[in-house]
């Protein structure tokens, strides 16, 4: 199979998806990589590191697609990209389709058949391609949080850590699963009074068990979560209801209820964003405010740290792309169920259901195109 990687185009994007391991991997394997000329520089890649693992370096994206017959990638395709897909071709990234009518429509178009990274599950209840970047968006969470909370980003002016004779900044997390995990985890070591919440009670008690010296727990009943919002410096939303939009659980009339100056970072917002206000923003303009409260919406966060991010994300995709490359999508599909979660779209039919809820679209079992 000819496995195509193109460079990242969303603005101030810097991962690419496929290191020069990866390439390797797929070269063992018997396949030819294909990688469009500066793909993986932001990521500390040039191409002659590609080259020596014996890929080719193509000029342009275009030679890229129109070669390959899987496309490796890491954010979900741009316009650009969605008119260069065609039938047939198999493409493997990040798609978040609930909250982006937009790009479903392309991809249903395009006859393309899309897995979805953040939909591939694991025997445990994970989801193992989301996972390595939830961990950095968790972790990046409370240090951008707590720039957006000095005086003149917008913020209250609450230093995080607190200092002898004045109280840390209190920070509420909003969803306890990995994002939210790793960004008590980094709150609490910069000092902050950290509250999660979430309403997964075995969740609950299972962070309680291992982190319950450093942060606190509380199950997030409407009621919890604004009592505890009301008092916070900084919250930070990271539910998730796999493939699903969104729930909103702060709504624009409650954001007076708020501190003037908190600040909201809304990593759930590459579902569509957990708090009304929410809209996607970028690293070039991260920041905004609504009625007094800061927001920071990036739904790409661990593109600001490319390097880590693209180490940690190709560790996680290998092994489900050289079963791609080697059986072809169908039969690694077959052989495991988990790949066959992350099936979102293929010829034309949308094949996973909390998508198909979300923007109103019939959807197809996918174990019946098998
Ligand atoms: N903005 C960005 O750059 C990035 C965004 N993300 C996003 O962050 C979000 C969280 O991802 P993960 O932590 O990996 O998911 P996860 O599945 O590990 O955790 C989600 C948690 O939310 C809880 N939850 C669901 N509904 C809730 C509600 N109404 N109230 C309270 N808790 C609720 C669940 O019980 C679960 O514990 C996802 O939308 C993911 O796509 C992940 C990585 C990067
Ligand atoms: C998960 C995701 O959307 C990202 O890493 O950008
Ligand atoms: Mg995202």
């Amino acid at each position: 199979m000819i496995i195509g990687c193109p460079k990242e185009i969303k603005p101030q994007e810097f991962r690419v998806g496929l290191t020069p391991a990866a390439a390797h991997e797929a070269i063992v394997n018997g396949h030819e990589v294909i990688v469009e000329t500066g793909a993986g520089i932001g990521a500390g890649f040039a191409d002659e590191d590609y080259i020596a693992e014996g890929a080719t370096i193509l000029p342009t994206a275009a030679d890229v697609f129109a070669k390959a017959d899987m496309i490796v990638k890491v954010k979900e395709p741009q316009a650009v990209e969605r008119k260069m897909l065609r039938k047939g071709q198999l493409l493997f990234t990040y798609l978040h389709l609930a909250p982006d009518p937009e790009q479903t429509k392309d991809l249903l178009e395009s006859g393309a058949t899309c897995i979805a990274y953040e939909t591939v599950t694991d025997d445990r209840g994970g989801l193992p391609l989301l996972a390595p970047m939830s961990e950095v968006a968790g972790r990046l969470a409370p240090q951008v949080g707590a720039y957006t909370l000095q005086k003149a980003n917008g913020g209250r002016g609450v230093l995080l850590g607190g200092v002898p004779g004045v109280a840390p900044g209190r920070v509420v997390v909003i969803g306890g699963g990995v994002v939210g995990t790793h960004a008590a985890r980094i709150a609490a070591g910069m000092g902050a009074d950290v509250t999660v919440l979430d309403r997964s009670i075995p969740r609950l008690r299972y962070l309680d068990d291992v982190f319950g010296k450093e942060f606190k727990t509380a199950y997030a009943s409407a009621a919890n979560t604004m009592e505890l919002a009301c008092e916070a410096d900084m919250i930070i939303g990271a539910v998730l209801i796999p493939g699903a939009a969104a729930p909103k659980l702060i709504s624009r009339a409650q954001l007076s209820e708020l501190k003037p100056g908190a600040v909201l970072v809304d990593v759930a917002i590459d579902q569509g964003g957990c708090f009304e206000t929410s809209k996607a923003t970028t690293h070039q303009d991260p920041i905004y405010e609504v009625d007094g409260v800061m927001h920071y919406c990036v739904a790409n966060m661990p593109g600001a740290v490319a390097r880590t991010s693209t180490l940690a994300l190709g560790n996680a995709t290998l092994p489900f792309m050289i079963a791609l490359a080697n059986k072809g999508w169908k039969q690694a599909c077959k052989d495991d169920k988990h790949l066959l979660n992350g099936l979102n779209v293929h010829d034309g039919k949308l094949t996973y259901a909390a998508v198909g809820e979300a923007l109103g679209i019939e959807t197809v079992d996918p174990a019946t195109l098998l």
